[in-house]
């Protein structure tokens, strides 16, 4: 298929397609021949754009927006629609009246769609797959005014990208800089996972709760920054922070929700989220904002929390707040094992809301509050806001006995402590162990008993490789003979 066409005037999109706004290229022939047997990676987790923004007209967003690119005027190429989908449809429906869009985005918008009609650039087909332009995501700094465009594009070949980048930021100063996304699959998500920075820095700075936020294209950013605020300020306070609790963030996308604990009351935050450039935002941001008690884990939450809670770990407050589809009961039930005395829930959907809601209730975790919060002003969509609080104690909760002296609390260490073990099979064997691994092991070589954990039913066991490297410390530290656990 040529990804010419011949210029067909037809009102449509944004702004009537006009033949004079088309000047074909020689360089741009390649634009439009985007589909390409290569295949990203398939990747195993929500993007962050699968959020309501850039999904339907419904989120329109004032900071940060996706919109779709489609041909207009019956396929023929001589107009280009960019909009966002009308409800439970793929069909594209102009943004460029909407009350509640960014009027910088809009102008980015209308640009874009000058700037391709006049290179005779074709927009993605879903149906074909053919075609290059498929979305054009615009972020704008709300305080900082720093904005970022991300051009997500049916295949690698950009060649005239220079003078595009030249031509739009010429006509919109204000972009700060360009990204240039590849999505080559057949799929609703609207980035992929390669990228290439065409201007600029390749993100953009903004202020949030007194903090500064780096957010580069794969980030998420919430659509509202000044319902964020209120959002973020609402959740802190029902986390009741005092200076001495653990804080887990999941889902923490740039860390900004745990970096305003980490600031507001959390001895310690650990943030956790799939999107790595999202995990390499938020340490950034934490180094940049001189927050030293706070680390960032690109993970799975699931597979994250489940871990924490089988090594035995502690949190004392959750914050979370996943994509749309909510957490899994795994995850969830592994906040409830890590035994984390508060969780504040934050969400954008309120069926997923409630289910899990529900679900934590049969872990032992009481409703305290549940509050909207208006993210998505004049739509029919809510954010929502939970507070629980855990009534039941936790059912795993290891119950070992370590001395004072084992703690290095008093006295001349006479034995080796836990920490001491720990450190040792760290270093050793590159493995992080709990206490409970610990006890487990000296109870099973008869070193100390370990307390009664009756009705304790769901304590895992020590891994096999964990199990030899304690064995490997025991020995280490003269605490068994060599070959004294093989009986
Ligand atoms: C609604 S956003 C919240 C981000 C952040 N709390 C904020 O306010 O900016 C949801 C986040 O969940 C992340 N995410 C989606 N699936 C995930 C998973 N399975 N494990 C960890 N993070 C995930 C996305 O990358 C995104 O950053």
């Amino acid at each position: 298929m040529s990804p010419f066409v011949p210029a067909r005037g037809k009102p449509g999109g944004i702004g009537a397609g006009r033949a004079s706004d088309r000047r074909t290229h020689a360089a741009e022939a390649r634009y439009g021949a985007g589909q390409s047997s290569r295949r990203s990676p398939a990747r195993s987790h929500a993007r962050p754009h699968d959020r309501p923004h850039g999904r339907s007209p419904l989120a329109a967003a004032r900071s940060d927006r996706a919109s779709a690119v489609g041909q207009g005027g019956g396929g023929s190429g001589a107009d280009i629609l960019i909009g966002m989908y009308a409800p439970g449809t793929h069909r594209i429906v102009r943004t460029d009246g909407c009350l509640v869009e960014n009027p910088q985005a809009q102008q980015v918008i209308r640009a874009v769609r000058s700037i391709m009609l006049r290179y005779g650039m074709l927009a993605y087909n879903e149906d074909s797959h053919q075609g290059f332009m498929r979305h054009v995501v615009v972020r704008v700094g709300h305080r900082s005014g720093e904005v970022l465009v991300t051009l997500v594009t049916n295949g690698d070949d950009f060649p005239a990208s220079r003078s595009f980048c030249r031509e739009l930021t010429r006509r919109c100063p204000f972009v700060t800089t360009v990204v240039q996304n590849v999505n080559e699959r057949q799929t609703n998500v609207v980035l992929g996972s390669r990228e290439r920075r065409l201007y600029g820095p390749g993100f953009i700075l903004d202020e949030l709760c007194g903090l500064s936020f780096r957010i580069s294209s794969q980030s998420f950013y919430q659509v509202n920054a000044t319902q964020t605020e209120v959002l973020y300020r609402r959740t802190i306070e029902l986390a009741q922070l005092s200076g001495t609790q653990r804080v887990i963030d999941a889902y923490c996308g740039t860390g900004t929700i745990g970096l305003v604990a980490a600031a507001n009351g959390a001895r310690e935050v650990v943030g956790v989220d799939a999107v790595e450039s999202a995990i390499g935002d938020a340490r950034e941001n934490a180094r940049h904002n001189g927050i030293d008690n706070a680390r960032f884990v690109a993970a799975d939450a699931t597979a994250f929390m489940r871990d924490m809670a089988r090594a035995g770990e502690r949190a004392d407050v959750v914050i979370m707040d996943p994509p749309r589809a909510g957490a899994t009961e795994e995850c969830l039930a592994a906040i409830a094992e890590l035994g984390a005395d508060r969780v504040a829930y934050v969400s954008c959907n309120p069926h997923t809301h409630a289910r899990d809601l529900r679900f934590l209730a049969q872990q032992g975790y009481r409703l305290e509050t549940l509050q909207g919060v208006d993210m998505f002003p004049h739509t029919a969509h809510v954010e929502s806001i939970a507070l629980l609080t855990r009534e039941k104690p936790v059912k795993s909760y290891a119950y070992v006995n370590i001395s004072p002296s084992e703690l290095g609390m008093g006295g001349e260490i006479k034995k080796p402590t836990y920490e001491n073990i720990r450190e040792y099979v760290k270093k050793t064997h590159g493995l992080t162990v709990s206490s409970l691994n610990i006890a487990q092991m000296k109870a099973e070589c008869g070193l100390e008993k370990q307390a009664d954990r009756s009705g304790d039913k769901k304590q895992p066991n020590c891994p096999p490789e964990k199990r030899e490297a304690i064995l490997d410390a025991f020995r280490h530290f003269g605490m068994i003979e060599d070959g004294s656990e093989e009986d």
